[in-house]
Parts: C-alpha cells; sequence; structure tokens
C-alpha cells in the first residue's frame, strides 16, 4: 500500500505541503484503518494553506529584504553615465551571486559592445540568464527585470543621498528602488521564500536579468534571437514587473508606449564665442536649435511633425468605457506631481493621452551652458535630445524618417549657415496584451488573494524596450504585473519603493507562482 505522502505526491492536492505530509504519514501509516482515515483527513488537508506559512516567512523577513535592497541601492548602475560602467558591472555580478546562491543555474551572456559618439567601443554589461526547476511537468515561466538605473546626484534636488536607502515613515527612498530594484529582489524573494519552507515550486522559474533597459536594452534584442530555440524553448509564459500601479488600487498592465529616442545636433563655429563680442555677426546653434525643437510640438500638445498623429490607431468605444471604469483621481494626480493645471481636465483624456496617445517630450541640451551663475557664451556645437514615445500602430523606422525629414525641412527654411544632423539612437515599440489570456486571470486571483480587491487593468505610458521582442521573437505570452506604486517618483528626485509594496509585492509573486501552475 502508498503511504501517505506518496498518494499525495502522486495526487499533488492544491494547497497541500510537505511538512504536512511527513508529519501526517507519519502519525497514520502504520494504522490498520489506513484507507478509513484518509478519507477523513482529506478536507483538512486541502485546507491546509501554504500562502498562510509563505507569507509568514516574507513578513519574518521583512529587515533582510530591506538591507537586500540597501546594498542594490548603493550601487550607482547608471547605464547612461559611461564612467559608472565599473558599478553596472559590479551590479550585474551581484545579481549573478544572489541567483547562485539560491542554487540557480546562472549564467553571464556576453551581449557585446556598445559604440560610444566618439567612434570608441566599450563592453556592455552582462545578461543574467538562470534557470530554477527543470520538471518537465511544470510550467515555465521566464522573469525579466533590469538592475541599471537613472542618473541621479543629491544636487538635483533629492532630500536624502540617493544612493544610501533612507527609510522615511515607511517609503525606502533611493534611485532605482523601484525601478526595477525592489520587484527583482521580490522575485527572488519570493522563489526563495518557497525553497526555504522546502515547499515544490509550482513552476519552472528562469531569470533575464539585463543592465541597459535604461538606455534601450541595447544587446538584448539580438540575444534573444540568438536564444530563441535554446533558452526560451520551454518557456511558456514571460512576467514583468517594471512599472508601476495607477492608484492606491493594484493593477494588471496590458500595455506600454515604445519610444523614438533622437539626438538632433546642430554645430557652427569651430569653438564656443564670447557672446559680446561675437554676437550679432554669427548665426548662433542655440538659436536653430531651440526653433527646430519648438517646431515639434504646439503649446497645446499637438504633435506637428506630419504623419504622426495620422498613425494612431482608433480610440474604440470599448477603451473609452474601460477608461472611464479605472480607479484614478485627477486631483490626486495634480497634487502629486505639484501642478494646477494639466493638458486635460478629465480622466479619459488624461488616461488616453499618458498610454495611447504618442507624445513629445524635450530633454535636454548637450553643450549649452547649464550651470549656475551667469556665463555669457555662445555655444559652438549644442545636441538636442527628445523622445516620441509610440503607441500601436505607429512604427519607429518611419516616425525616423518623418522626424528626420521634418527637421530638415524646418531647418532649411531657416536658411542657417549651421550643420544639423539628426540621429535616432532609440526605437523601440510599443506593446500590447490579450486580457483574456489566462495570465490575466492568474494576476487577478493573485491580486485578490494578498490584495483582497479585483485589480484595476491598465496600461503603461513608459517603454520596456525589450517587451515587444519578447513578443515576435518568443511568440510567448507576457503579463506585467506591477508592484510599484502611482507615487513612487521612476527617474525623478526621490525615487521610492513602500515598505508595503515591496513585503505585499513578495507575496503578490508568491501567489501568481502558484496561480501560473493551475493554467490548463
Ligand atoms: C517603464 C520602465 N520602468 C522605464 O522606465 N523605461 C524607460 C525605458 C526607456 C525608453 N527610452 C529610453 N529608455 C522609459 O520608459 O523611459
Ligand atoms: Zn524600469
Ligand atoms: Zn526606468
Amino acid at each position: 500500500m502508498m503511504t501517505l505522502q506518496e498518494v499525495f505526491w502522486v495526487h499533488k492536492p492544491k494547497y497541500i505541503t510537505r511538512a504536512t505530509v511527513r508529519q501526517l504519514d507519519h502519525q497514520l501509516s502504520p494504522n490498520k484503518m489506513f484507507v478509513v482515515t484518509l478519507l477523513a483527513v482529506i478536507p483538512a488537508i486541502i485546507n491546509a494553506h501554504p500562502f498562510d506559512e509563505l507569507h509568514q516567512y516574507v513578513d519574518d523577513h521583512v529587515e533582510d529584504y530591506v538591507e537586500a535592497l540597501r546594498q542594490w541601492v548603493a550601487v550607482e548602475s547608471d547605464s547612461s553615465d559611461v564612467t559608472k560602467r565599473p558599478d553596472l558591472h559590479r551590479m550585474m555580478d551581484m545579481t549573478a551571486e544572489k541567483l547562485k546562491g539560491m542554487g540557480a543555474e546562472v549564467e553571464m551572456v556576453d551581449i557585446g559592445t556598445q559604440e560610444l559618439p566618439d567612434g570608441t567601443t566599450l563592453p556592455l554589461p552582462k545578461v543574467v540568464t538562470a534557470q530554477i526547476g527543470n520538471d518537465s511537468n511544470k510550467h515555465t515561466v521566464c522573469i525579466y527585470g533590469h538592475v541599471d538605473v537613472q542618473p541621479a546626484k543629491k544636487e538635483d534636488g533629492w532630500a536624502t543621498d540617493p544612493y544610501n536607502l533612507t527609510d522615511i515613515d515607511g517609503n525606502l527612498y533611493g534611485r532605482g528602488a523601484s525601478d526595477n530594484k525592489a520587484p527583482v529582489l521580490a522575485w527572488i524573494h519570493a522563489v526563495e521564500a518557497y525553497q526555504a519552507l522546502n515547499l515544490d515550486l509550482p513552476v519552472n522559474v528562469k531569470f533575464i536579468i539585463e543592465g541597459m533597459e535604461e538606455t534601450g536594452s541595447n544587446g538584448l534584442d539580438s540575444m534573444i534571437v540568438a536564444k530563441r530555440d535554446t533558452f526560451f524553448s520551454d518557456v511558456d509564459y514571460i512576467i514583468i514587473s517594471d512599472c508601476g500601479w495607477l492608484s492606491r488600487r493594484p493593477a494588471l498592465t496590458y500595455g506600454t508606449r515604445g519610444n523614438c529616442y533622437f539626438f538632433a545636433e546642430v554645430e557652427g563655429p569651430k569653438q564656443d564665442l564670447h557672446s559680446g563680442v561675437y554676437g550679432g555677426t554669427v548665426i548662433e546653434p542655440m538659436t536653430d536649435l531651440i526653433g527646430i525643437l519648438d517646431s515639434l510640438i504646439s503649446p497645446s500638445g499637438k504633435i506637428l511633425v506630419p504623419g504622426i498623429r495620422e498613425a494612431v490607431a482608433p480610440f474604440s468605444d470599448e477603451e473609452w468605457k474601460m477608461y472611464q471604469d479605472i480607479e484614478f483621481d485627477v486631483d490626486t494626480y495634480k497634487s502629486k506631481i505639484g501642478i494646477d493645471q494639466l493638458m486635460y481636465n478629465n480622466k479619459v483624456d488624461l488616461l488616453a493621452h499618458r498610454w495611447r496617445h504618442p507624445t513629445v517630450s524635450i530633454h535636454g541640451i548637450e553643450g549649452a551652458f547649464s550651470a549656475s551663475g551667469s556665463k555669457t557664451v555662445i555655444p559652438a556645437k549644442v545636441i538636442g535630445k527628445f523622445s516620441i514615445r509610440q503607441v500601436p500602430d505607429m512604427d519607429p523606422a518611419m516616425v525616423k524618417k518623418q522626424v528626420t525629414d521634418y527637421l530638415h525641412s524646418v531647418f532649411t527654411k531657416r536658411k542657417s549657415p549651421n550643420k544639423l544632423t539628426v540621429t535616432m539612437i532609440i526605437g523601440a515599440k510599443p506593446w500590447l496584451a490579450d486580457t483574456k489570456h489566462p495570465l490575466y486571470e492568474a494576476g487577478i486571483a493573485a491580486v485578490k488573494r494578498v490584495f483582497q480587491v479585483e485589480p484595476d487593468l491598465i496600461r503603461e505610458g513608459g517603454t520596456i524596450p525589450i517587451a515587444r521582442t519578447f513578443q515576435d521573437v518568443t511568440k510567448k505570452n507576457i503579463i506585467m504585473l506591477p508592484i510599484g506604486g502611482f507615487d513612487d517618483g521612476l527617474h525623478s528626485q526621490n525615487e521610492k519603493m513602500s515598505r508595503y509594496n515591496y513585503i505585499e509585492g513578495t507575496k503578490l509573486f508568491i501567489s501568481y507562482l502558484h496561480e501560473v501552475a493551475e493554467i490548463k
């Protein structure tokens, strides 16, 4: 006769823990009334809920999780600053070590070099891939995240040192805390919790953690293509947690905008000039640049580049209805960002322009005088940096041509002797998922278990450059399962991750792994 332990591992009831089975087996196997007793205990065993055990484990390890985040935030892994590249390499090593420490099969994949504007090359940070579990009877999920960050300096207006995680009133402040270090750690801790309690992981788990997301995921597309028939061959689903909720209500994300990032360089005299001595005689590169940048968008937010607005997929009644039902308070939004007047006054228009319309943002001008104080200079060469967020059905290749042709035509009308060069350095496509896919049902169930509410189904205005490549190359379904708060201040001063979102988010991931395993 089978022991109770064997019976249960064969039939795998939903909520059984190994510990419970071992204990009962020890108590019951000598009993001649085995079958009768077994029938009697089944309901009790089925109700033995490992989530309580797992969630308790998470609650017991909060300070360890905060310490792990502190160590990661301390690394200035800014992918946009080449002088920080050694820190970025160290960050990738730390990520690999953490995954190795939990018994994962880890590889650090060399994705080549990056060409800098001066023609020199620099090694890209290696991509960390990892695998935990290889059971062909289970689904396999691949969790994607990034451990590079946006630039941050205390002088930018941070209240605390951006690289020293600071705990104030339950919020953990630090660059990269929410984007994307805490969510990556939360996934690792979710898997660790199963392991620590000797619970069978419900699915096989793979990780892909990169270090160039914030600059457009350089080198990652080709790695995905190269690994399509190896690393990805047994992956069923891809999970990304690199975005935030829209309100205090948890959310599942089904779309991201893409991004086309441009450099417009205007070159004039061979060096900077005294504005008193030369001003009025030279045609200034900065004036030309401001003129062409001003031609991109009207004060009311209308994109003026011909062809861009025409490419946008129409806004359907169904979408309008969906947006109408989403929890989003316009006044809270305004007060969180500290403005009285927005481009639009109503919720639906605001959400639509945040998620499913393109927009132009002007980010900065390299070569322009920007320090405090007054310098009377005519900069000789300036590079305007702007981006256009992409939505269905825009095509970055088309946008590149539209923007380049348009800026040259505006520049030509100025009859300037200066030289204009337009380059598109990032061309990331938008991504959209099918919310009817069981991955989303699983997300709803996991959110309900942990937060006792239905999640909102939302889109993300930001870009996860690799999302669309994952979809197009691997043909796997993707879900975005955010745990960031709506007010985390990504890319901004005083970025934070709340303890609540970090810890309850870890529990959400624990539950989600279980729900994904249930997908037929
Ligand atoms: C949403 C994600 N956390 C993020 O911040 N992505 C960046 C990626 C990007 C796009 N262009 C350049 N970098 C973003 O949306 O800005
Ligand atoms: Zn991110
Ligand atoms: Zn980011």
